[in-house]
């Protein structure tokens, strides 16, 4: 179920939307659905493969194109190169949506430097060089989004997975002193915080030794709302962010995450 059934076919359209990590998961799906809505789409990660793929997906599933281009978001130059592509093919951007990110389990005491630094570089360097290499346009057009994919409470940690912890916090941060620095000249920025959304990229990463199947259920169980999310969840809650409807809302940290944050036990309330 594609969540732009529940919004009017042209919602987006005059967007030129820029999806980081738009080839798989959560990104895949914001991609397809800003797609589906009318916007001008760019999908941009490493993998040129992953991203051709993901456009013929998105073709398929929604009638319209959109355009990709491989981009590391540590690379600055990467970047410059993805706003030349976006402006030349679309006009400038007016939508970014910082999805791309790593994760991997990894006890603190055993966190290599190199380790922390492929999360950091990845998840805050990468939000920051893509929104810095993009909003100067918005400002100057006086009118843009940034949305960056965060975690809900993250000042509270994440434990084993302390570097991805930090690096959301951080991106929580920016998200608040840029929607305050930029609010004024038309530039809103807002997080989303997913609760346990079974990507591949997850449990490629994030589960370590454990079978995915049994801890997916498992992590079910905790969550208020007893299901996991989707990738559909997700974008249902970008498009609204990034659609006129969002108009008066900047600076927050949107959880959807079914109650996952709550902590409620399992049998609370049932
Ligand atoms: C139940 C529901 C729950 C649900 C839970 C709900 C909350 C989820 C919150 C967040 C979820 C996500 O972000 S999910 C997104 C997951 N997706 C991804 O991670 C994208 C793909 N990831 C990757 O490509 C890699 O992991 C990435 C880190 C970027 C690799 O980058 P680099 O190529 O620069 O890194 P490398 O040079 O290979 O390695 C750098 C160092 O990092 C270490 N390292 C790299 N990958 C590693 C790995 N998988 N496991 C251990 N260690 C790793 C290496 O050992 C190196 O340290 P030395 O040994 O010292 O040299
Ligand atoms: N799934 C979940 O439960 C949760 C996810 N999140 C967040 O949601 C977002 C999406 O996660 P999810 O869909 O699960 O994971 P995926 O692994 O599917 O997505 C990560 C994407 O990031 C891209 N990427 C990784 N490194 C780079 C890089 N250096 N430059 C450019 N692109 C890169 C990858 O593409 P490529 O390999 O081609 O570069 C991939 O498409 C992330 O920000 C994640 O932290 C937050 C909370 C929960």
């Amino acid at each position: 179920m594609d969540g732009h059934r529940y919004f009017a076919p042209d919602l987006l359209a005059g967007e030129v939307a820029v999806v980081t990590g738009g080839g798989s998961g959560i990104g895949f799906a914001i991609a397809r659905d800003f797609v589906a809505l009318g916007a001008d789409v760019v999908i941009a990660s490493r993998s040129a493969e992953r991203l051709a793929d993901a456009e013929g997906r998105i073709a398929a599933r929604t009638g319209r194109t959109c355009a990709s281009l491989p981009c590391d978001v540590r690379q600055e130059a990467d970047v410059d190169r993805l706003r030349e592509f976006v402006t030349a093919r679309y006009g400038p951007a007016t939508t970014v949506v910082n999805n791309a990110a790593a994760n991997f389990f990894m006890p603190a005491e055993r966190m290599t430097r190199r380790a922390f630094d492929a999360v950091l570089s990845t998840d805050l360097a990468g939000t920051f060089n893509v929104t810095r290499g993009l909003v100067p346009a918005m400002l100057e057009a006086g009118r843009g989004l940034v949305l960056n994919i965060t975690l809900a409470e993250p000042d509270r940690g994440f434990p084993g997975f302390s570097h991805c912890g930090a690096a959301k916090a951080a991106i929580v941060s920016l998200t608040s002193s840029w929607a305050y620095e930029w609010g004024g000249r038309g530039v809103r920025v807002n997080g989303i915080a997913p609760g346990p959304v079974p990507t591949e990229g997850v449990a490629a990463n994030m589960l370590g030794e454990h079978d995915p199947a049994r801890a997916f259920a498992g992590a079910a169980t905790r969550i208020p709302a007893r299901r996991l999310g989707t990738p559909e969840d997700i974008s249902a809650a970008a498009v609204f962010l990034c659609s006129p409807a969002g108009s008066w809302i900047t600076g927050q940290n949107l959880v959807v995450d079914g109650g996952f944050s709550l902590n409620v036990p399992p049998n609370a309330g049932a």
